[in-house]
């Protein structure tokens, strides 16, 4: 059986805001297992969104722990988290933040030079994750302006891989694509995984509470 890379344990998030008290997450028990495509699907506003944020340090559960190989992340300094998300998450999210003044490329070797001074290697690494997915030479020196949403997607992707993390966490990767781009983005992911990668992708269903 695989590994659990990723444990949580009792998870509870609650937002005060006027007084009132929304509780979001409510005990939930997770495990992720090393290689595993896991989905979680949950309706809009269900908290999935809350969930990523909790799972990868970027907000503190109210309750309950997060354990990422051993380490209960809450227990971390900010600093030390930020690293942790640096060296150990890879995000894609609906939304495409990428750098819109450097081309493609650049986006993706810059997230690699955060975690490494080998340039050669990540330039090698960005240029065949690039050719993987179906991006040539002529487009990954664009800039993100003037590629379609799919290949925007894409190269985010590559810059989630790039510094080989541990989990991929996918927020609704497809919601703004069309059904075909979606499909590949989505072929991509599963091509990724099949390759070892573990993923936590997050989609969006009508009507499916998280809890
Ligand atoms: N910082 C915050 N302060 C107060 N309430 C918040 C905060 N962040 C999220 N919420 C509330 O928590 C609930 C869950 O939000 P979340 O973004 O996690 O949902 P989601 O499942 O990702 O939704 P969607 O699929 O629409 O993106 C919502 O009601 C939202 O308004």
């Amino acid at each position: 059986m695989n590994k659990s890379i990723l444990q949580v344990r009792q998870l509870c998030k609650t937002f005060s805001s006027d007084g009132q008290q929304q509780h979001i997450l409510t005990n939930l028990d997770i495990d992720i297992y090393k290689g595993d495509f896991t989905i979680i699907m949950g309706s809009s506003g269900s908290g999935k969104t809350t969930l990523l944020y909790a799972l990868s340090g970027m907000d503190t559960p109210t309750l309950g722990k997060i354990i990422f190989q051993g380490t209960q992340i809450q227990n971390l300094s900010s600093d030390e988290l930020a690293n942790f998300r640096k060296k150990h998450c890879g995000f894609v999210f609906q939304s495409i933040y990428l750098l819109e003044n450097m081309s493609i490329m650049d986006n993706v070797l810059t997230a690699g030079y955060l975690v490494s001074n080998n340039k050669p290697e990540i330039i090698k690494r960005a240029k065949e994750l690039f050719l993987q997915v179906g991006l040539t030479e002529e487009i990954w020196r664009k800039f993100p302006s003037q590629l379609s949403g799919g290949e925007k997607q894409r190269a985010a992707l590559i810059r989630s891989l790039i510094n080989k993390p541990d989990i991929i966490f996918a927020d609704e990767p497809t919601g703004a694509l069309n059904s075909s781009t979606g499909k590949d983005v989505l072929d991509i992911l599963t091509k990724v995984n099949q390759n070892g990668q573990s993923i936590v992708m997050l989609i969006c269903l009508l009507h499916y509470p998280l809890h």
